[in-house]
């Protein structure tokens, strides 16, 4: 829920051009000629006014003839012509400025998003990044290709009107710009006080995004479960909460906003009385009253205009705003050198970690070695996936070191570091495309046969070859859909093209059957030849070979050693085996596999 203090939080309505300004380098002269053809354009859309005013004086005091009617009418026509075609153009480049400023924005979205610890999207809902990357820049377009332009030129167009009334008469010059300045403070002052709602606003947006998205997500398990109720109070309360926000807004915004509106049009009623007034006495004609009145209804429109815009505008601020925040998180450091590696051993020297501040991993020191399987066992929770994730940076440590090779992973160039280490997760990311496109994510060059050798190494060319497509098999969402333990395969075979000294299998033979489970773990003996393979593993019978068990406890390594040391000790691993064969799932593979002992 958000805080009172959280909901009066003010929006910076320049946070979109800050945001903009930047990427709109090579569109500048484009996006000048936009705003100079907008400003024309409302002139132009002037000109009719003048000419009406013309032909209505001369028929008032009966000196209109054809010849001038026919050419103020011809110019009539043109002005409106050469002003329609000048707005088409200012917003036909407009939009070009736009997309050209979104897909900039867009670039620099990704490139700087490539740059940040891979950890910190564990943290950010789908949801969420998308508004950052695919919704937040697109709102600009309302600011680059209508709100600039057109603000701009209302602006230009206001002041010439205005110009043009002290010109004609100042005395009821005055008489229709008296409310203005009344109208639009009123107006700033409702914006400014509906505005201190945005970020609620957007925050509450953002919720009820994500509330609907996570409901839609978990609708099967929602159902199984018989809790459609319930779980519909979550997306129920963010609804609410929405609600509330917004009727907040209304009742910060709309009072002053629609007397300021009011007061705006309501020049009018000085316009007549004064304007009637002058004319009984013999100082004002009636055409230059009847110009007054027409000029006089329209007078504040252009400034309104512009400040209904800036409803939407605190909207895109505040995105833009989060987007800001985001460009400026802090790259990760890139500045190793690239260093030949004599062995790719991965060594922790007294790693400390912890998220956001609370403490997951405490004085971590072990070395996986090479040609070695190091297995990470241990309750859930205990810190097991976090120690993975921090060989390859998906976070740096904040006290101690990493090294592979000798060489403290912070000092090798990402790239590198990215090259020597594969990662299989536990929920394998499968692309929208062929079977074979999707392993050969691992090594781009390799060879029809090189994916072929690598999806028999890990036990995956049987279902493959079996499907009606064979590796040309399109998978995913629109596609053919694979079970768990057949992603897992394609992921493994994936890292094996990779053909990485360092593996780490994050939970990778989770989903596996118990017939391809064994499969896999011949893949993975193979595998680990000459390689260091570090395992997370919950089945303790896939860790029972391991050269080396690690046995984390509360973020701290317990107990290391090999599975019979472990056992004779008595100690955590004995109760976690024991644990493991009482559950059932150990003594199944006792009886068919002769796993377990
Ligand atoms: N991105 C994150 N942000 C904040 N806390 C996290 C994050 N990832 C993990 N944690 C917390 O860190 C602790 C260790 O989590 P970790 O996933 O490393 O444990 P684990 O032993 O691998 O668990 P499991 O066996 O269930 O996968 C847990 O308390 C978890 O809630």
């Amino acid at each position: 829920m958000t805080t009172q203090a959280g909901e009066s939080q003010q929006v910076n309505y320049l946070a979109s051009l800050q945001l903009f300004a930047p990427h709109l380098r090579g569109s500048r002269i484009k996006f000048v000629a936009a705003v100079m053809l907008a400003v024309i354009a409302v002139f132009l859309e002037l000109l009719p006014i003048w000419a009406a005013y013309r032909l209505l004086s001369d028929a008032i005091v009966g000196e209109l003839e054809w010849p001038e009617a026919i050419k103020l009418v011809s110019f009539t026509a043109v002005a409106t012509a050469s002003g329609f075609v000048a707005m088409g153009s200012a917003l036909a480049l407009s939009h070009i400025v736009a997309f050209d400023v979104i897909y900039r924005l867009r670039s620099a979205l990704a490139r700087h998003m490539a740059t940040l610890p891979l950890g910190l999207f564990a943290t950010r809902r789908s949801a969420d990044a998308k508004r950052l990357i695919v919704d937040g820049p697109e709102q600009l377009e309302a600011v680059i290709a209508h709100g600039l332009p057109e603000g701009i030129s209302a602006v230009a167009s206001w002041i010439a009107v205005s110009l043009w009334l002290f010109a004609m008469d100042w005395r009821m010059a005055l008489a229709t710009i008296f409310v203005t300045p009344i109208s639009l403070a009123l107006l700033a002052f409702a914006t400014a006080r509906g505005g201190r709602r945005m970020a609620a606003y957007q925050a509450a947006n953002a919720r009820m995004n994500a509330a609907t998205s996570e409901y839609l997500a978990g609708m099967p398990v929602v159902k199984i479960f018989n809790r459609t109720g319930e779980s519909f109070k979550d997306v129920s309360d963010a609804v609410c909460d929405y609600a509330r926000i917004e009727t907040a807004w209304g009742r910060d915004y709309l009072p002053m906003g629609s007397t300021s509106q009011t007061l705006a049009l309501a020049n009018i009623v000085f316009i007549l009385p004064i304007g009637m007034i002058l004319l009984q006495a013999g100082s004002l004609d009636l055409g230059t009253l009847l110009f007054f009145v027409i000029l006089g209804a329209t007078y504040s429109q252009p400034l309104l205009r512009m400040f209904n815009q800036l409803h939407p505008i605190a909207h895109i601020s505040t995105d833009a705003m989060e987007i800001i925040e985001f460009l400026a998180l802090t790259p990760q450091a890139d500045i190793g050198k690239p260093s030949s590696l004599a062995h790719h051993d991965v060594t922790f020297e007294r790693v400390c970690f912890g998220y956001e501040g609370k403490e997951v991993l405490r004085d971590i020191s072990f070395t996986a070695k090479t040609g070695e399987v190091t297995a990470l066992i241990g309750p859930s929770g205990s810190g097991k996936s976090t120690i993975a994730s921090l060989i390859p940076r998906f976070h740096d440590v904040q006290h101690g070191r990493i090294t592979i090779g000798g060489i403290d992973v912070r000092d090798m160039r990402l790239e590198q570091l990215l090259d020597t280490v594969a990662f299989v997760f536990q929920d394998t990311f499968l692309f929208s495309e062929t079977i074979a496109a999707n392993i050969r994510f691992g090594r781009a060059d390799a060879s029809d046969a090189e994916v072929a050798a690598a999806a028999t190494a890990a036990r995956a060319n049987d279902f493959i070859l079996a499907l009606p497509n064979g590796y040309q098999t399109v998978i995913g969402a629109s596609g053919h859909r694979l079970s768990g333990g057949e992603r897992q395969r394609i992921a493994i075979a994936r890292a094996i093209l990779k053909d990485a000294p360092v593996i780490i299998l994050d939970e990778a033979t989770a989903f596996a059957d118990p017939e391809n489970e064994a499969l896999i773990q011949d893949a993975l003996g193979a595998l680990s030849k000459g390689r260091t393979l570090i395992m997370v593993a919950h089945r303790l019978h896939t860790t029972r070979f391991a050269e080396q068990i690690l046995v984390v406890a509360d973020g701290s390594i317990a107990e290391c050693g090999r599975h019979d040391d472990l056992l004779t000790r008595n100690g955590r691993y004995t109760r976690l085996w024991n644990d493991y064969i009482d559950t059932g799932t150990g003594m199944a593979r006792s009886s068919d596999g002769g796993i377990a002992s």
